[in-house]
């Protein structure tokens, strides 16, 4: 069961979505405090590399500065892959939300995913109070998500959320205020961001980067949901033959393998998921039908071959991209949780 802070604490409190793309923070009484992406810049060429920046500034560093600086993803498949720079980065969000330290120690509510190891959840914990705050609350991200969503969690009801995030994929049942079976993909929406860069590679002698790879993906979700395989969709990158710089444009059918094999794990999960759910609240499920959110969850194809293969509803949550943020609001708002 989920217990959310005491008036008294409420005020020490931050909520935090650590995403492997994106940073959301939520603070009592003020929502959303920072929306950045998950990204350090530090200097490359001391012998201890220094922190410079963190957030959306880091982001807009890639590649523009003539300095030897270096970017530092502090998050790799949805768990901490660099304790530094998660550290700097805690650092960077603590200071960004300045005004709340004098009230002392921030003792943060922080999502994690639903089948986080004890070591990666002490990883996370350690990270959080070497950056100075107290010993953070870690809190399932799906759970979270349905709280956001405003769902009756409480009830004994399956629900079915699958979070489409950028490094990892999960769906979870919950029920009674608990999660009752999870099952994860570590890989999401970046994962095919790097299909498509090796795509390009090896198929075109065609260099994208991770930003155009990402543009590309959501250009293609766009054109498979509005003009279908018979969509055009535009890529700029690199020729390796002449290294000059180039704009191609091409069908959508081509790239169309590509996003089917991303898609598959999805719906492999799902029906994994949902085989494993027990009669008594797969019925939840079939009346309700599955909840998507997360980036991911934007690809509007995505539920809709989740709904083809499984026969079960699915749909893209409203505001799918903030849902956990939006549950650790409720949660440090104090406001019940049902
Ligand atoms: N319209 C869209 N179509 C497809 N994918 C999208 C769209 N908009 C955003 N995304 C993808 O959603 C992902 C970011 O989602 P989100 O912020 O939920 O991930 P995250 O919380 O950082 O990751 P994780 O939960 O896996 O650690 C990125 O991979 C981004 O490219």
């Amino acid at each position: 069961m989920i217990s959310t802070s005491p008036s008294a604490t409420r005020k020490r409190t931050l909520g935090i979505d650590l995403g492997t793309a994106n940073t959301v923070v939520v603070a009592p009484g003020a929502g959303i405090v920072y929306d950045e992406p998950t990204v350090c810049c530090f200097q490359a060429y001391d012998a201890v590399p220094r922190f410079v920046t963190a957030g959306t500034e880091a982001r807009n560093f890639v590649g523009r500065v003539a300095k030897p600086l270096k970017i530092v993803r502090p998050l790799r498949n949805g768990v901490l892959s660099d304790m530094v720079a998660t550290r700097e980065l805690f650092q960077f969000v603590r200071r960004s939300v300045g005004p709340l330290r004098r009230f002392g120690k921030i003792r943060p509510d922080i999502g994690i995913p639903a089948d986080a190891t004890q070591s990666e959840r002490r990883a996370l914990e350690t990270a959080a109070m070497d950056a100075g705050f107290a010993r953070p609350r870690l809190f399932s991200e799906p759970l979270l998500a349905a709280i956001g969503l405003d769902l009756d969690i409480a009830e004994p009801r399956g629900r079915m959320i699958v979070d489409c995030g950028a490094g990892t994929t999960e769906v979870a049942v919950i029920s009674l205020g608990g999660v009752c079976l999870s099952k994860a993909a570590r890989g999401g929406g970046e994962a095919l961001d790097q299909a498509l860069i090796d795509y390009f590679a090896s198929h075109h002698r065609f260099k994208i980067g991770h930003s155009s790879a990402e543009a590309l993906k959501i250009q293609l979700s766009n054109v498979l949901a509005g003009d279908g395989e018979k969509g055009w969709v535009e890529v700029r990158g690199l020729e390796m033959a002449t290294g000059l710089p180039r704009t191609v444009q091409m069908p959508a059918a081509e790239v169309l393998p590509v996003w089917l094999k991303h898609v598959e794990q999805i719906v492999h999960i799902v029906r994994d998921a949902l085989s494993e759910t027990p009669p008594g609240l797969s019925e939840g499920i079939l009346e309700d039908g599955i909840t998507l959110t997360g980036g991911g969850a934007l690809d509007r194809m995505i539920a809709d071959s989740i709904e083809a293969e499984t026969g079960v509803r699915a749909y893209a949550a409203e505001g799918a991209l903030h849902s956990v943020a939006r549950g650790l609001e409720r949660l440090i708002e104090g406001s019940s949780v049902r």
